[in-house]
């Protein structure tokens, strides 16, 4: 997925967030987006997927991965394009993808979005991948296995700690097949185990995605390659 922003500003009643970012995010690549508290981090991350309109300018995205294989089950009418894993079965070609159904080509973690407490981890991990499959060979239970939470598989969410979630929130987000992977301060909660889990998982089943990471915390985006500071936007 690649994602072009041209002239990109907004703002909230008066108060300009950003302004004039002209920036292209590069299928494949890492970036992080950088900044003080309240500067506009999260809300540039949520232009990127498209749950947010820019106030002036455009947020343009392109699928260039590969054509795509693996199952479209969805629970909300995707159609047939959409994203089921990133392995390639043929050449690569370049579509617009309409602000509507970026969401199908994305994954995202951050702390202000639920996940749904009702659920055991299991359960969620399945209802998530019967709308938005995992990577080939993932399995809701694998999953649980690589987050070391074998002993509260079957237990409610909501008797989680916040560090057991935020584990199970980016497990969902990485393991996911979509192209396009977004986490907003993806170690908020997390211990020492937590931050190398992370790392471990991003290594290791993350080739090929374009990765965005909002946050202040060096350790959050060690392995991304390009950086975009809010500031540079006032
Ligand atoms: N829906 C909204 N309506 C009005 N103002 C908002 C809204 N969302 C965010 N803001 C304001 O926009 C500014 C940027 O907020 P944002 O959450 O994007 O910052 P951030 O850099 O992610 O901060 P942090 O590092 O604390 O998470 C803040 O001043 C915030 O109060």
């Amino acid at each position: 997925m690649n994602i072009q922003l041209t002239d990109a500003g907004k703002r909230f009643n008066r108060d300009w967030i950003f302004r004039h970012i002209n920036f292209t995010f590069e299928a494949g690549q890492r970036y992080a987006i950088t900044g003080p508290n309240g500067s506009g981090k999260s809300t540039l991350l949520q232009v990127l997927a498209a749950s947010m309109e820019p106030s002036e300018g455009k947020c343009r995205w392109f699928n260039d991965m590969p054509a795509i294989s693996g199952s479209n089950t969805t629970i909300s009418g995707a159609a047939a394009n959409t994203p089921g894993n990133i392995t390639a079965t043929g050449p690569a070609e370049t579509k617009p993808v309409e602000a509507d159904h970026v969401f199908r080509y994305l994954t995202y973690a951050a702390p202000y979005l639920d996940i749904i407490e009702e659920m055991s981890a299991l359960e969620f991990l399945r209802f998530h991948s019967s709308f938005k499959p995992f990577q080939d060979g993932i399995t809701p239970e694998k999953i649980i296995t690589l987050l070391s939470l074998e002993k509260a598989a079957h237990k409610q969410i909501r008797y989680y700690s916040s560090g057991m979630k935020q584990r199970l929130k980016l497990g969902q987000a990485i393991f996911a097949g979509s192209p396009l992977l977004l986490l907003d301060e993806p170690c908020t909660n997390l211990d020492a185990a937590g931050y190398a889990l992370y790392h471990q998982l991003i290594t290791t089943y993350t080739a090929g995605k374009t990765i965005v990471v909002s946050s202040n915390d060096p350790q959050e985006y060690s392995f991304c390659q390009h950086h975009l500071s809010i500031l540079d936007y006032k």
